[in-house]
C-alpha cells in the first residue's frame, strides 16, 4: 500500500517496497512541523523510521543503499499482528540498487529538523558520525553509553576472589572461573556463550561467592525478558543451589515485572533513575532478547553501586524491536579502563585477541557445551563462524544431524510423537503430556506462506489429530498450545506452552506451574494457538530433544546466520534440516545487519 500523499523520492521508494506507509507518514509529519520540503531530507527521515521498524536504532546514510532490502520488512512482522500478510506492501519489480539514491546527503546537515552532532540542541532527528537517528533512540543510546562508561569509571567493587578456586574446581572450568571473577570484580559484566556452556552454572557460583563475602548478604534480583525465560532461569539456579549452598528460595521475574510495569505506559516503569531498584546484584538472562529501549530503562533503574550481570548468546536472533544491545556490547570498542588487575592470571591462556579486548569491557565468552552432543556443538560453531562448507558437510555426515528436501522423516517423527502425546493426554496424564512437549518441534522462518508456521501447523495437526476429527470446538487431546499474549488472570505469559488434555469436565489446557501442573478450561483462554510448529523467533529461550528446521528458498530475506544458529541450538540431541543446500549456504552467508552507534567510539563529529 503506497501512501496517497507521497510524491517524488518517497513515492518511488515506497513503490519499490523499501518504505512502508508508516515510514512515509512519519517523515511527512516531521517535515510539515519543521517546515522541511527537501526530498533528500524527507527520504532520509523515512529511512530512519524504517530503520527502527526493522530493528536498527539508526540508519547509516552513506551505506544504506547497499544494506537495505525491500523484504526486510518481513523480519519485523514475524511475530506481530497475524493480519500482516508477509508480502504486504513489498514490491519486488525494482532492484533496490537501481533506485535513485541521493549521491549527496549533505542537505540533511542543513535541515531545520536535524540536530547535527552530539551537542546540538534538540530537534526531531539527529545526525552523528554519519548515523541518522530519531532523537528518542539517540537519547536512549546515549543513556546506555553514559551509564556503562560511568560504571566502568567507578572504583571496582571490593571482593575476595579466593573461593573461586573451590567453586570452579572441575577441569575445563577456566573460562567459567574467569567470567565469575570479572562479574564479581566489575559493576557491569557480560557472560556470553551458546546453550549449555554453563552460563547459569557460572551465575550460581558467582552468587555463592558474593553471598559468602563478609557483611550483610547482597539483595539479588534474577530476571529475563520473557516469563518463560525467567521460569527457566529460576529453575536452573534452584537446581544448582542446594549443591553449592545458595539460598534455594531465589526467584526470577520478567524484566517488566522487576522494573514495575505501569498500566499507563509501555516504555516507562515504576523504577527509574529517581526510584532505583533496591538490589545489590541484578542478573539478566537471555539478554540477546532485550531491545535498546528496555536496556536503557534497566540501566537507569539499577543503582550505580549494584552489580549488573548480563547473560546471553549474542549470536542468536536479535530482538524484534530496535537495538541489539547485547551484541553491540560484545563488539564495543574496548574501554580505556583496564580489566581488574589479577584477573588475567587465572590460567586462561586460550583467549584470542578479540576476547582479550572484550575482557576490557567486562565480556567473557564461555565455549564448551556441557549439554548437547559434539555434532550439534560443531554444527552451531560452523554456522556461527560463517563456515558454509563445514555446515553442509556436517549436515551430510549423518548421526545426530541430517538434511533433506522431503518431509518423510518429519511426518514419521510427528506421527509417532503425536501418538505418544495423544495417549498421555487422553488419559489425563498432564505431567507426561507436558514432558512430551519438550520432545520434537518444527521450527520455521516464516509465519505465513508455504514455508510458514500457519500452514505447517495445519499439516502437523492433520498428521496427529485422532481419527474421527477434533473432539470439541476444534480442540483435541494432545494438541500442543502456545500462549500469544500475556494473560494476567490466568497467570500465563506470551510464549508459554501447554497441551490439551482430557480433564474432569472435558477437555482442558494443561500448563506447567513450577514442579506441578494446572488445568485451565479452554474457554478461559483468549490468545492461544496450536504449537506443533513455531517461528524460530518464538523458540528462543526453549530447548527440545529434537528439532526439524524448515528452511525457505535461498532468496528469503529471513534466511540468516542468526536464524539458522538459533534454530539448531534449540536441539539437544537431534537436528534435521528440511531444505536445499543452497538455502543452508544462503543462511550461513547472510548476517543480520542492525545499525547502531554503540559499536563505535562515542560520536565525535557531525554527519
Ligand atoms: N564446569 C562444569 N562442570 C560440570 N558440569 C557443568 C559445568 N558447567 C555446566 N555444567 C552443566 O552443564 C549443563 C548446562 O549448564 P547451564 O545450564 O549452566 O548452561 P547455560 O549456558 O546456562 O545454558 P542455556 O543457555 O541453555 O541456559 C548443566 O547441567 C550444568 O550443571
Amino acid at each position: 500500500m503506497i501512501p496517497v500523499r507521497a510524491t517524488g523520492l518517497l513515492h518511488t521508494f515506497a513503490e519499490a517496497g523499501v518504505l512502508a506507509a508508516a515510514d512515509v507518514h512519519v517523515a511527512l509529519r516531521l517535515a510539515r512541523l519543521g517546515g522541511e520540503a527537501d526530498e533528500t531530507v524527507l527520504l532520509a527521515a523515512a529511512l530512519a523510521v524504517r530503520g527502527v521498524r526493522t530493528g536498527s536504532v539508526c540508519v547509516e546514510l552513506a551505506t544504506v543503499a547497499d544494506t537495505v532490502a525491500p523484504a526486510d520488512d518481513l523480519d519485523g512482522a514475524l511475530d506481530g499482528d497475524p493480519a500482516d500478510g508477509e508480502l504486504d506492501g513489498v514490491g519486488t519489480a525494482v532492484e533496490v540498487t537501481e533506485l535513485p539514491w541521493p549521491a549527496d546527503w549533505s542537505a540533511v546537515g542543513r535541515s531545520p529538523v536535524v540536530a547535527v552532532g552530539v551537542d546540538a540542541a534538540w530537534r526531531p532527528l539527529r545526525w552523528v558520525d554519519g548515523l541518522l537517528y530519531l532523537d528518542r533512540y539517540w537519547q536512549q543510546e546515549q543513556l546506555v553509553r553514559h551509564e556503562l562508561d560511568a560504571r566502568a569509571a567507578q572504583p571496582p567493587p571490593a571482593v575476595d576472589l579466593a573461593p573461586l578456586g573451590t567453586l570452579f574446581a572441575e577441569p575445563g572450568s577456566d573460562r567459567q572461573r574467569l567470567a565469575a571473577a570479572v562479574a564479581a570484580g566489575r559493576w557491569v559484566s557480560v557472560i556470553t556463550g551458546g546453550p549449555g556452556t554453563g552460563k547459569t552454572h557460572t551465575v550460581a557460583r558467582l552468587l555463592k561467592l558474593l553471598v559468602d563475602q563478609p557483611g550483610p548478604p547482597p539483595r539479588i534480583a534474577l530476571a529475563a525478558p520473557t516469563g518463560k525465560a525467567a521460569a527457566r532461569l529460576q529453575e536452573s539456579v534452584r537446581a544448582q543451589a542446594a549443591a553449592i549452598g545458595l539460598p534455594v528460595d531465589l526467584t526470577a521475574s520478567t524484566l517488566h515485572r522487576l522494573l514495575g510495569w505501569r498500566p499507563d505506559s509501555r516504555s516507562r516503569f515504576r523504577h527509574d533513575a529517581a526510584d532505583r531498584l533496591p538490589f545489590d546484584v541484578v542478573v539478566v538472562d537471555e539478554s540477546s532478547m532485550v531491545p535498546l529501549t528496555l536496556m536503557a530503562r534497566l540501566l537507569e533503574a539499577v543503582r550505580p553501586s549494584a552489580r549488573l550481570v548480563l547473560v546471553g548468546d549474542p549470536d542468536q536472533l536479535t530482538p524484534v524491536e530496535a537495538g541489539a544491545v547485547l551484541s553491540d556490547l560484545v563488539h564495543r570498542p574496548p574501554a580505556a579502563v583496564p580489566p581488574v588487575p589479577g584477573l588475567l592470571d587465572s590460567n586462561v591462556d586460550d583467549l584470542d585477541d578479540d576476547e582479550r579486548r572484550q575482557l576490557a569491557n567486562g565480556v567473557v565468552r564461555l565455549r564448551d557445551s556441557h549439554r548437547f552432543g559434539a555434532g550439534i556443538g560443531a554444527l552451531a560453531e560452523a554456522i556461527r563462524t560463517g563456515d558454509a562448507d563445514e555446515t553442509v558437510r556436517l549436515l551430510a555426515a549423518g548421526g545426530a544431524l541430517g538434511r533433506g528436501e522431503d518431509t518423510d522423516e518429519l511426518e514419521a517423527v510427528v506421527r509417532s510423537s503425536g501418538a505418544e502425546m495423544f495417549a498421555a493426554a487422553a488419559d489425563g496424564d498432564r505431567v507426561t503430556a507436558l514432558g512430551l512437549l519438550g520432545g520434537h518441534r518444527l521450527l520455521c522462518a516464516h509465519r505465513q506462506g508455504p514455508f510458514g508456521v500457519a500452514a505447517w501447523n495445519e499439516q502437523l495437526s492433520r498428521w496427529t489429530r485422532p481419527a474421527g476429527g477434533p473432539a470439541s470446538g476444534g480442540w483435541y487431546p494432545g494438541q500442543p498450545l502456545l500462549i500469544t499474549a500475556n494473560d494476567y488472570d490466568n497467570q500465563l505469559f506470551n510464549g508459554d506452552t501447554g497441551v490439551v488434555v482430557v480433564g474432569e469436565d472435558g477437555l482442558a489446557a494443561a500448563f506447567a506451574r513450577g514442579p506441578s501442573t494446572e488445568a485451565i478450561p479452554l474457554s478461559r483462554l483468549s490468545s492461544v494457538t496450536t504449537a506443533h510448529a513455531l517461528t524460530v523467533h518464538r523458540s528462543q529461550g526453549s530447548q527440545y530433544e529434537a528439532v526439524t528446521v524448515l528452511l525457505p528458498p535461498p532468496s528469503s530475506p529471513l534466511l540468516t546466520r542468526e536464524l539458522l544458529y538459533t534454530a539448531v541450538t534449540r536441539a539437544v540431541h537431534r537436528v534435521r534440516v528440511v531444505g536445499s543446500e543452497e538455502s543452508v549456504r544462503a543462511a550461513v552467508g547472510r548476517q543480520v545487519v542492525r545499525a547502531s552507534g554503540l559499536r563505535r567510539p562515542v560520536g565525535a563529529g557531525p554527519g
